[in-house]
């Protein structure tokens, strides 16, 4: 062997000499001569200069010497020669393919003419084999060659190829689906059913939260693929469905719809976006699902987690029972919802529903939101506490994970003021609306019901108990906030020329301190009497409003007849139970009025509404400086909340919207609510920063959308201090060792034990027993 290889060397040595007199011929055939020793030698497929080397090793030695482009150099005025000269080398070649059981193929990428290649094609024809030419490249084959080669075309274009979004993760999907089956037919899964099996035991005897812990990493893919893989097969088998159809073209004709592509590519592309749209476009319930699904068909479902939150319980509860009927599923399995001491969600809720608190509650614990893959901060408008701590926390942990996309939502947001807060996060707006929505203004609604406002028939009847209340109304007030003054500015220079003489001297009496029962009685009469069928929303202030309101209205001969009006009322402090029964349907010919604070002003559809009547107040939280507490007051709402209450109807029919104030007056509101953040004390904030052990609470807060006076700041802190020193000054005792600390304290062990010795004297007194 070594002899043969050491003659090869030798032999391709000659070759290379160029000194050669009779060079071509000489050439041709000692290196005829050499390629059979190198066959003999290495028993591998035959490889020369630019032919096809299909072993390497002293092939390779052979490649690097053998190269007919220095031949084709060196006589490059005899190609006509090279052609005759080459062709016994190819019929040589040729030869040793076909008897070669490995190779498949010779490819010559020496420059060769039309003439060359009609030899070697006829050649290889007659010798049965295929041949073609690509640019210069012949390749002399087994089989059927094609008429395009990329892998020979050194000149292929380049080019960046963009396929739709959709399309792409259609593919995708269509890939995993493929990659699913193979693997589940290779047997990895099926036929090797104790590993299947141990699969589906290990996926259900383990918490979701747990799983990633408990789990080895190969071992939990495989769970989280086979779940996806489920997950995918239940929802085509829904869509596929009459129900599942029927659902689907009724989400398509909502305005979302059209921008599906637009907005899943941008959540695809940026870490934080900014979605604004009219309300009831379909932001809240199909948003978040349109991630969902597209997760769910491109076989990443399980590995998806999706957390959209809403500023009130009774939203979170209502939407996530929708977005679960949408995907005809019951609550609790893909989509859950998570509210303070209550919640549906299992370990395959990959859409979760929960208020602000929640989620901030587990960035608490969870600094990074581990497994959560989309965090969605719907009706960011509202700008409560909750909402602009969740902001700071979430910006601050965006730069530690790259791969959590942040989607803020609202119909009245202001898109820019959010989108500079986080860099330039790109804005969408959701054209159009669902349906739409008539708005009367004080002026008209005077003018269709004829009602006359006197300055006696405005005043609010709180009853015997709340005597103080009503006769309030009646002393002007001393001093007035910034709004009030407003509002009046705007009436003086109101003019209401076009209105009937009735409908103004209704309006030169109009209160604007008072909520106006008696209106509203007439406003609910006269939808009740002259307009067509369909529940009413009312937004009242608070409990007192909402409660002396149905005491009044179920005095009234048509308001209060059980067979012609149901009266339900919705309150914060009322159980989820009775919340619910605002989406409940009404017997036959039964109209439903719903007496509801702003709790149902944002994100929730009852679907039989088609009015809305609204006060234009509510209670907001403020300072009470006297007494250095917050304190919740009634006053004007903004024209994001106005927007926002009329958006109530219009979700599932055309619906009418009375506003109880003037169109001025409405002109005159808020653009926006000011943020929480800046009208209550901070008190309870700054206890909540310290639990994020962040070093000093003003940093914290100076990162803020809109940053509180460093004043409050300091109010707020020094009251903590005030309760801190109290606590120390009682006990002796740090507040964190207080619980404990106590029962060490001779004093208050003397005042527990003397407490509980009356106590059981006067019980057991009462009892007959002392
Ligand atoms: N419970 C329901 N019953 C019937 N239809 C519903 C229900 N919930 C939602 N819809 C329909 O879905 C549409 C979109 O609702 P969604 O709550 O997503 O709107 P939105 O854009 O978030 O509105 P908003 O800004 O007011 O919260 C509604 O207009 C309504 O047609």
């Amino acid at each position: 062997m070594r002899s043969s290889r050491a003659a090869v060397g030798l032999l391709l040595k000659a070759v290379s000499n160029k000194n050669n007199a009779c060079y071509p011929f000489y050439r041709t055939h000692t290196r005829y001569l050499a390629l059979l020793l190198l066959h003999s030698s290495s028993s591998s497929s035959i490889s020369n200069g630019g032919f096809l080397v299909s072993k390497r090793g002293f092939c390779g030695y052979a490649a690097e010497q053998f190269s007919d482009d220095e031949y084709e150099c060196d006589f490059e005025g005899q190609k006509a020669s090279s052609s005759v000269a080459n062709i016994d080398e190819w019929k040589w070649k040729m030869s040793l393919l076909l008897r070669s059981e490995k190779d498949q193929e010779i490819v010559s990428r020496d420059k060769r003419d039309r003439r060359d290649y009609e030899q070697i094609s006829n050649l290889a024809k007659r010798m049965g084999l295929y041949c073609e030419i690509y640019g210069k490249v012949v390749v002399a084959s087994k089989i059927p060659l094609p008429n395009y080669r990329p892998d020979l075309d050194d000149k292929r274009p380049q080019r960046e190829v963009v396929i739709p979004l959709g399309l792409q993760r259609r593919v995708e999907g269509l890939l995993q689906e493929h990659l699913d089956r193979v693997r589940l037919n290779s047997g990895k899964f099926t036929d090797n059913r104790g590993d299947s099996e141990h699969l589906d035991q290990l996926e259900n005897a383990i918490p979701d939260e747990n799983a990633d812990s408990l789990l080895d990493g190969s071992v939990m893919e495989k769970v989280l693929q086979r779940r996806s893989l489920r997950m995918r097969n239940m929802q085509r088998a829904w869509q596929e469905s009459p129900e599942g159809k029927k659902m689907l073209d009724f989400r398509k004709s909502l305005p979302a719809f059209k921008e599906n592509e637009r907005l899943l590519q941008a959540i695809a592309q940026n870490q934080v976006i900014v979605i604004s749209g009219e309300t009831g476009c379909g932001k809240t319930t199909q948003l978040p699902q349109y991630i969902l699904e597209s997760e769910i068909e491109s076989g990443r479902g399980a590995f998806c987690s999706i957390i959209c939150t809403q500023p009130r319980r009774i939203s979170a509860m209502a939407v996530a029972e929708r977005v679960s009927a949408e995907r005809g599923e019951p609550l609790g399995e893909t989509v859950g919802y998570k509210v303070r001491l209550e919640g549906m969600k299992g370990k395959n809720t990959h859409l979760l529903f929960c208020t602000s608190g929640i989620l901030l509650r587990r960035l608490l614990s969870d600094r990074n939101l581990n497994g959560i893959t989309h965090v969605f901060v719907d009706e960011i408008h509202e700008r409560g506490m909750n909402e602009d701590f969740l902001l700071i926390v979430l910006k601050d942990l965006l730069p530690r994970r790259r791969d959590l996309r942040l989607v803020l939502m609202s119909a009245t947001l202001n898109a820019e003021l959010f989108s500079n807060y986080f860099g330039g996060a790109p804005t969408i707006h959701i054209p159009g609306f669902t349906y739409p929505v008539k708005a009367h203004f004080l002026e008209d609604v005077l003018e269709m019901t004829g009602y006359k406002l006197t300055s006696f028939n405005q005043i609010d009847d709180y009853g015997q108990d709340k005597m103080w209340k009503t006769q309030k109304q009646l002393v002007p007030r001393k001093r007035k906030n910034q709004i009030t003054a407003l509002v009046e500015d705007a009436l003086n220079k109101s003019s209401f020329e076009s209105y009937s003489p009735r409908a103004r001297d209704s309006l030169s009496c109009w209160t604007p301190d008072c909520i106006g029962f008696n209106l509203i009685e007439a406003v609910l009469c006269h939808i009740c009497r002259k307009e067509r069928p369909g529940a009413v929303l009312v937004f009242m202030t608070g409990w007192e409003d909402i409660s002396c309101l149905r005491d009044q209205l179920k005095a009234h001969p048509l308001l209060g007849d059980p067979n012609r009006v149901l009266l339900i009322t919705c309150h914060g402090s009322m159980a989820t139970s009775e919340q619910k029964l605002i989406f409940g349907r009404p017997p036959p010919n039964v109209r439903k009025v719903v007496l509801a604070t702003n709790m149902a002003e944002a994100s929730i559809t009852i679907n039989d509404v088609v009015f809305v009547v609204d006060c234009g107040k509510a209670k907001e939280t403020s300072y009470d400086a006297l007494n250095n507490t917050p304190c919740l007051l009634p006053s004007w709402i903004s024209q994001a909340s106005a927007r926002q209450r009329r958006g109530r109807a219009g979700r599932v029919q055309p619906g009418e919207c009375f506003h109880l104030y003037p169109r001025c007056v409405y002109h005159a509101f808020a653009e926006y609510q000011l943020p929480e953040l800046l009208r209550t004390p901070l008190n309870s904030l700054c206890l909540q920063i310290k639990s994020l052990q962040v070093p000093s609470i003003g940093e914290f807060l100076s990162a803020a959308l809109q940053p509180p006076e460093p004043l409050a700041e300091i109010s707020g802190i020094s009251h903590l201090l005030g309760i801190y020193r109290r606590y120390r000054g009682r006990y002796g005792l740090t507040p964190q060792y207080r619980c404990v600390g106590r029962y060490f304290n001779p004093w208050y062990l003397v005042k527990e034990g003397c407490l509980l010795f009356i106590s059981a004297v006067f019980v057991l007194f009462s009892l007959g027993i002392l």
